[in-house]
């Protein structure tokens, strides 16, 4: 692609999605330009990406065709109004943040701006995120087909109506935080058991890996592929009993409702 992409905001999200497009290839490091409000960190980016570094957040949305907002929610509508008038008439404006609705964002830039709501997930930095992508009604159907190519050029990307946000954010965008903890807590055990720390992370988060992997490529149902494990008298049922007890499912249901809700909640406020 030869778009110019640019960045206002490049912290953990911003960068999981400059290194992962970067390292896909699709975008040249030469036509990505950052904006954040510490110099040191955008020349470290700089240097280690290769990427050019703004003065300001105005120089990024006059130059680049696609503007990622990549700062933190409660600031996001503020920074937006204050490169609007820099932007193109065709710059289309990605807002990654979370409770953010497309209807405040137009507030915010006007309502004749190409505008689209994004939820992706850290894992875009190791070229597996998950990503929604929902337009507003100006998006062309060619920058629909630009943004999904730049998400899917370090992951999956699926367009969304913007009433699957909450859900999206829920099951995707908040979801490698509760993997983390999983594979934390698994890890500790294998420690309680012996295991070196080292060896103990990478035994834990290749099974997490490799399990996703059976539920995306084989079709098959989660429950049906738990069945396969739960070898009849062995340990893993026994494990899963345990699990059952403590009400594992449970607290991930209410954790990922929980999460959905505060979603919803700063989207209203
Ligand atoms: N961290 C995650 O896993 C995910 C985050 N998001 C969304 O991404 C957005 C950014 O989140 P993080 O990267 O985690 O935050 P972060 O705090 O790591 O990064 C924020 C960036 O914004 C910059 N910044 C702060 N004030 C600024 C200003 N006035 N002008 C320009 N840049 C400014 C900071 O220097 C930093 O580079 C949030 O809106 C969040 O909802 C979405 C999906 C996943
Ligand atoms: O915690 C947050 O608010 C952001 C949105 C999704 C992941 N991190």
């Amino acid at each position: 692609m030869d778009k110019k992409i640019g960045f206002i905001g490049c912290g953990n999200m911003g960068k999981a999605i400059l290194g992962g497009l970067i390292a896909s290839g699709q975008v040249l490091p030469g036509n990505i330009w950052v904006y954040t409000p510490s110099p040191d960190k955008v020349d470290a980016l700089r240097e280690q990406y290769g990427i050019n570094a703004a003065q300001s957040a105005q120089e990024v949305a006059q130059i680049a065709d696609i503007v990622f907002g990549a700062v933190k929610p409660n600031v996001m509508l503020k920074v937006l109004g204050e490169v609007n008038s820099s932007l193109n008439k065709d710059t289309v404006v990605i807002s990654i943040a979370a409770g953010i609705t497309l209807d405040s964002l137009a507030k915010a830039l006007g309502h004749d701006r190409k505008i689209i709501r994004a939820m992706p997930n850290t894992p875009a930095l190791v070229n597996a995120g998950m990503t929604s992508i929902t337009p507003n009604a100006l998006v062309t159907s060619e920058d629909i087909a630009d943004a999904v190519n730049i998400f899917r050029s370090f992951g999956l990307a699926e367009v969304v109506s913007e009433t699957m946000i909450h859900p999206v954010v829920g099951v995707s965008g908040s979801a490698p935080a509760y993997v983390f903890m999983f594979i934390e807590a698994m890890a500790d055990a294998a420690v309680l058991g012996g295991m070196p720390r080292k060896q103990a992370y990478q035994f834990a988060a290749q099974a997490v890996m490799g399990s996703a992997k059976m539920v995306l490529e084989t079709g098959q149902h989660p429950g049906e592929l738990k069945d396969m494990v739960c070898s009849p008298g062995g340990t893993t049922i026994e494990a899963v009993k345990v699990l059952e007890e403590k009400g594992f499912r449970a607290a991930v249901m209410e954790a990922v409702v929980k999460c959905m809700a505060k979603s919803e909640h700063l989207g209203k406020s």
